[in-house]
């Protein structure tokens, strides 16, 4: 079970709309599903309410016949009238036990900036964390101080539940990340910002092993 969740979250795309650009958020999805990716992120932080819903509900039905989860970043509503697979809480998002509330059978991540909140999610009805960031980037302006791969692998030393590490990662640095005790990989820029983002997944995967 651990397993074939961890092969589900293996290579993350979290979808950002302005670095997707003119050719869409679906369009960079396909192609880095196409690459390789095993789960998609909708992070949307500008989308109105309806519209946001109409996206999430055209990816899930590209996704679905592919086997490939939809998670929606922090919108439950969202989530819950596309019929997305899941969801992903922050630190300051809604709790996860009332996200598991309202979606008991979701694939639930919640974000983890240091070991103080790894502490006290160990309690959190989740099924994965997202360790964020790992390095510094420009994608998240309000991003917590960069943990670095040492940080990953204390926050790996002290829980065996599954890490997805998040924050600056790209070809170059994807497997010193996995050495440092990530189970899988989620990247926002080094697709959605790729000149051809099927390839940019390939490499991805490749550097994975
Ligand atoms: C896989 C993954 N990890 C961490 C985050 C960051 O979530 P959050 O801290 O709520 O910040 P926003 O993404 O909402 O700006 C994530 N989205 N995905
Ligand atoms: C959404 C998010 N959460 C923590 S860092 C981050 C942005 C990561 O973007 P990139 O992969 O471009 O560094
Ligand atoms: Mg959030």
């Amino acid at each position: 079970m651990r397993e074939r969740l961890v092969e589900t979250l293996r290579l993350h795309l979290v979808t950002d709309s302005a670095l997707c650009g003119e050719r869409g958020v679906l369009a960079v999805v396909e192609a880095a599903v196409a690459g390789g990716v095993s789960c998609v992120q909708l992070r949307e932080k500008q989308l109105e309410t309806r519209a946001f819903v109409e996206r999430a509900r055209a990816l899930k039905a590209w996704l679905a016949p592919r086997g490939v989860p939809l998670i929606i970043n922090d919108r439950v509503d969202v989530a819950l009238a596309s019929g997305a697979d899941g969801v992903h809480v922050g630190q300051s998002d809604m709790a996860p036990a009332d996200v598991r509330r309202l979606m008991p059978g979701a694939l639930i991540g919640l974000s983890v900036e240091s070991l103080a909140q790894l502490e006290a999610a160990e309690a959190a009805p989740v099924d994965y964390y997202g360790v964020s960031p790992v390095f510094s980037t420009a994608t998240k302006a309000d991003a917590a101080p960069a943990l670095g791969l040492a940080g990953l692998a204390a926050i790996r030393a002290r829980t065996a539940r599954p890490l997805v590490a998040i924050g600056g990662i790209h070809a170059g640095n994807a497997a010193a990340v996995l050495a440092a005790g990530a189970d899988g990989l989620a990247v926002v820029s080094a697709l959605c910002a790729a000149a051809d983002p099927a390839a940019a997944a390939r490499l991805l995967s490749a550097r994975m092993g």
